[in-house]
């Protein structure tokens, strides 16, 4: 790929994601490549942008068609339990301040206050950022055609809808090679091609500093 075709890099010196929940889902399809690329994200995310590793969550579908699904899902699961954390924090709260107030003491003896502070328990908050990865290789009939033009607006949607933003992941190749080759895994040892998963994470932590 010439310098001309790739993307305008923002300067990344800026961008510390060591606070940032990020969520990758990637197709079991074309697993070798498939598997490149997540690793790809991953060290981008990990080693160039700070992001906890405790703090990525990834999940499999079984091919590329299903991760719009799967992302609009996790997505509104992820900012229910937010909001559902919030909600029993504030009842924690209220109850203890009514012990307070009611105890001659002025100090909380109630047991409540902990039964409901155990209710919280440990949420992983919302997600800043998903990555959705997979890899379609054009066959001998039009499905390519369908399921990649059906990925492509089906996971804009799901950014726009959910205001998180979503990253495209989904490598569409003519051939296995063209695939590889996006990877890193191509044949020539000495040029084996880009991880595009590196752009991804890259994307993916920009994209949630503007969500942010
Ligand atoms: N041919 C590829 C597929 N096909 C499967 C679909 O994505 C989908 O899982 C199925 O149609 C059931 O809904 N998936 C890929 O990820 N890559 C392909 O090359
Ligand atoms: C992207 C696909 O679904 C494709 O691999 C399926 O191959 P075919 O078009 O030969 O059925």
């Amino acid at each position: 790929m010439s310098e001309f075709t790739k993307g305008v890099k923002q300067s990344d010196q800026a961008l510390d994601g060591s606070n940032l929940r990020v969520l990758i889902i990637h197709a079991r399809w074309n697993a070798t490549v498939v598997d490149a690329l997540v690793a790809g994200t991953r060290e981008s995310l990990i080693e160039r942008y700070n992001v906890k590793a405790e703090n990525i969550e990834q999940r499999d579908v079984p091919g590329a068609y299903e991760l719009p699904f799967a992302a609009q899902r996790l997505i509104s699961q992820s900012q229910q339990q937010s909001s559902n954390l919030i909600a029993n924090v504030t009842d924690t709260m209220n109850s203890l301040m009514d012990d307070i107030m009611e105890s001659p003491s002025g100090q909380s003896g109630n047991k409540e206050g902990e039964a409901s502070s155990a209710k919280v328990g440990k949420a992983g908050g919302p997600f800043d950022a998903v990555v959705c990865i997979g890899v379609l290789i054009k066959g001998a009939t039009q499905h390519f055609e369908y399921i990649s033009d059906s990925v492509s607006q089906g996971l804009m949607r799901v950014g726009l809808e959910t205001g998180v933003p979503v990253i495209f992941g989904v490598l569409t190749c003519l051939t296995e090679e063209q695939a590889l080759e996006r990877a890193g895994l191509g044949p020539d040892k000495n040029n084996p091609g880009h991880n595009h998963g590196k752009d991804w994470g890259a994307a993916a932590v920009e994209m949630a500093m503007l969500k942010l």
